[in-house]
Order: structure tokens, then C-alpha cells, then sequence
């Protein structure tokens, strides 16, 4: 079986699972966050550079690598780990938020989504059945049904329709998938901020059995305690026994939050994107290295971080590359942001080993400075 999830251990005090993902390309430890490299990339990256920081799994996305370079030509040169020279686990996103966040740049059909590049405007037609074509071509480990991520906010007749649409492509899915032996096809769970929409779409995609599950359609713009509620009665529908996935989350607080009520896997391009505007996700909060105050501020990004960035770089010097618009300093950012969730994510796996992950949420919120 391409996708084996491990339950190692359920917290006592939370929703929260400490679990192993066994797949073709190595395992992951869960819960985990999974830094996105949008078109076959974590920006500013390397391959070594993310090993080195323990990333055990990064993202791509059907939609981009379809369009630029092609997924021919990414098969051609035998799979998207060949091709970037990532030899560990890869999750292909289906498309389907994608071509929805297109806006009026598409049109959505049982069918599937016709829509215009970003990159050129020429048309294009995504179907089920072509999203899933796309993905094997890329040889990714996991992959994702094409679905319909509904807006926020969205009206419940809305929602519904959008939900069974995305029913009756998730069983397209998987009669067009052929690889099922090494990618494992995940279901997608939709269904808005109804609690009787979200039943019925759990029930649904569950009960097509996939290796593992997604929540779609969430940070779409909800305030965060409304997906945290969402969260709250949706995971409890989904499978102990199978990965559970919270589709573009997030910041350290949903992180921790997300785990607490039984998320496994997280994936937010912020990291990496945050970084080029200069801001760093520290110990004490969001610092923005812009700021006059850093002129001559000759201490790390972050005192308790012992990353690359952190050990060898100061706040001055920063600033420096930042206002000097210099590609470094993109990296260095990148590099710390990353290893700040991917640290954060290690924190989290330890408490809930030691059985105080609500200890570690409120140490962690009295410093960051999130109420709790
Ligand atoms: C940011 N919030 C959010 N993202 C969602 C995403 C995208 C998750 N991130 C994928 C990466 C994005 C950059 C390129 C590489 C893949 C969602 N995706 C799908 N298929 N369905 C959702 O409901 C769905 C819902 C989402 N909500």
C-alpha cells in the first residue's frame, strides 16, 4: 500500500496524536508541517538546505506544474523528485483551490473548471479525471482529489451543492487513479461552516475508504475560533486510523490549536512568503526587520532560535540586505521561518510524548503574545 498511517499515541488531554506516515519515499512523523514549494521549489531553498532544517515533506501543486513546465515534460524527466532532486516525500495539491481563487477567471461545470492561466490567459479545462492524470504523471507520494473549495462566507444551498459536486468527483478520482500502489490519493472533506454539511460530506468521502483525509475549505477567511469550532465536530468523523490533513494552515497559533483538536499534517505558504517582505515568525512574536528600530540592533532575529540565520547573523545586518533588496536576504528569512515551524512542530510532537501539550500551548502563547 502506497500510504500506511502509524497511530503511535493518542494525548490524554486533547484531541492531539502523535503518528508515523509510511510511504514510498520515507516516513513522516506527524503532526508535521509541510513547507510548500508551489512550482517544484520551496522559494530560495535548497534540497540540502531543507534536509538540513529536517523537512520531511514538502509540497507542489497539479495546477501550476500543468501549466509551467508541463507535467509531460516533469514525467519525461522521470517524476517530480527527480526532477527537483528531492528524494523524500512529496504532496501534490490537486489544483482545485487554485483554479477557485481564479475568481471570475473561470467557469465550473459537473464537468470540471475551465479557466484562464495566470500566466498567459490562455484557456484551460481541469476535470477530475485530468487533475489526477496530472498528479500520477508527477509521481508525487500523496495526492489530492479534485474538489471545490467553497468562499467564506457562502450560503448553506451554496455549500451543499458544492459538497456533492465534490462527492461525485472524489469517486471520479479514484476510478481514474492508476498508480494505487505508490501514490496514495487522499479524499478532501467540505462543507463549509455547517456542522450538518460537514457530517454529510464526511460521510460521504469517507466512506469511499482513501489512505487519508483532508479538511478543505477552511482558512478561507473565517475568523480563527469559527475554524477551530469547524474543526472541533469535523475531525471526530474522520478515521483514527488514517492521516488527517488541514488544507493552508497556517500561523503557530492554528498550528498548535489545529493539532490539539486531532489535525496530523499542515501546509501555509506564510513562511517563505512572509519572509520576502523582510518578517520573521520569532519566539516573541512577528519581528519586521524594516523597522528603524533595527538600525543598529546588533542581536539575532530570534535569541532563542540556534538556526543558521540566528547564529550568524544580526538584526542590523538584516535590515541591511532587506532594505538593500538583496536576494540573501530572502534566504536567510526563509531559512529561519521555516525552521521556526518545523521546530515548533518538534516541540509540539515532545509534549505530546510527555503528556503536557496544554502547558506547551500557554508557555508558547504567553510569549508569542496570543490570548489564549
Ligand atoms: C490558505 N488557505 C487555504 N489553502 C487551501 C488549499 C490549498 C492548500 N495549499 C496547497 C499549496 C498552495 C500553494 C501551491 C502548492 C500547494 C485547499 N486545497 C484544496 N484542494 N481544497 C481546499 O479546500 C483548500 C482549502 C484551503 N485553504
Amino acid at each position: 500500500m502506497a500510504i500506511k498511517y502509524e497511530l503511535i499515541k493518542e494525548c490524554k488531554q486533547t484531541g492531539a496524536r502523535l503518528g508515523k506516515i509510511h510511504t514510498p519515499h520515507g516516513t513522516i512523523e506527524t503532526p508535521i508541517f509541510m513547507p510548500v514549494g508551489t512550482q517544484a521549489t520551496v522559494k530560495s531553498m535548497t534540497p540540502e538546505e531543507l534536509k538540513e532544517i529536517e523537512s520531511q515533506i514538502i509540497l507542489s501543486n497539479t495546477y501550476h506544474l500543468y501549466l509551467r513546465p508541463g507535467h509531460d515534460l516533469v514525467e519525461k524527466a522521470g517524476g517530480l523528485h527527480k526532477f527537483m532532486n528531492w528524494d523524500r516525500p512529496i504532496l501534490t495539491d490537486s489544483g482545485g483551490f487554485q483554479v477557485f481563487s481564479l475568481g471570475d477567471l473561470r467557469k465550473i461545470s459537473e464537468e470540471g473548471v475551465e479557466f484562464r492561466s495566470h500566466i498567459d490567459g490562455s484557456k484551460h479545462f481541469i476535470s477530475p479525471e485530468k487533475a489526477i492524470e496530472i498528479q500520477n504523471s508527477l509521481g508525487s507520494d500523496i495526492i489530492m482529489a479534485f474538489d471545490e473549495c467553497a468562499p467564506y462566507p457562502a450560503d448553506r444551498e451554496y455549500v451543499k451543492n458544492s459538497l456533492e459536486r465534490t462527492t461525485r468527483w472524489a469517486k471520479r478520482c479514484k476510478k481514474a487513479h492508476k498508480n494505487t500502489d505508490t501514490q496514495g490519493l487522499f479524499g478532501i472533506i467540505q462543507g463549509g461552516i455547517y456542522k450538518d454539511m460537514r457530517e454529510q460530506s464526511a460521510k460521504e468521502i469517507t466512506e469511499l475508504d482513501f489512505p487519508g483525509y483532508a479538511v478543505g475549505g477552511l482558512s478561507v477567511g473565517e475568523p480563527k475560533p469559527l475554524m477551530y469550532e469547524v474543526l472541533e465536530y469535523t475531525t471526530p468523523l474522520m478515521p483514527k486510523n488514517k492521516p488527517r490533513y488541514l488544507m493552508g494552515v497556517g500561523s503557530p497559533d492554528c498550528l498548535i490549536e489545529g493539532v490539539i483538536r486531532g489535525i496530523d499534517m499542515f501546509d501555509c505558504v506564510l513562511p517563505t512568503r512572509i519572509a520576502r517582505n523582510g518578517t520573521a515568525m520569532t519566539s516573541q512574536g512577528r519581528v519586521t526587520i524594516k523597522q528603524a528600530r533595527f538600525y543598529d540592533d546588533f542581536t539575532p532575529l530570534d535569541p532563542e532560535c540556534d538556526c543558521y540565520t540566528c547564529r550568524n547573523y544580526t538584526k542590523a545586518y538584516l535590515r541591511h540586505l532587506f532594505k538593500a533588496n538583496e536576494i540573501l536576504s530572502a534566504r536567510l528569512f526563509s531559512y529561519h521561518n521555516l525552521y521556526f515551524l518545523l521546530k515548533l512542530m518538534k516541540n509540539i510532537r515532545e509534549a505530546i510524548k510527555n503528556d503536557n501539550l496544554l502547558d506547551y500551548r500557554k508557555e508558547f502563547f504567553e510569549k508569542y503574545g496570543y490570548e489564549l
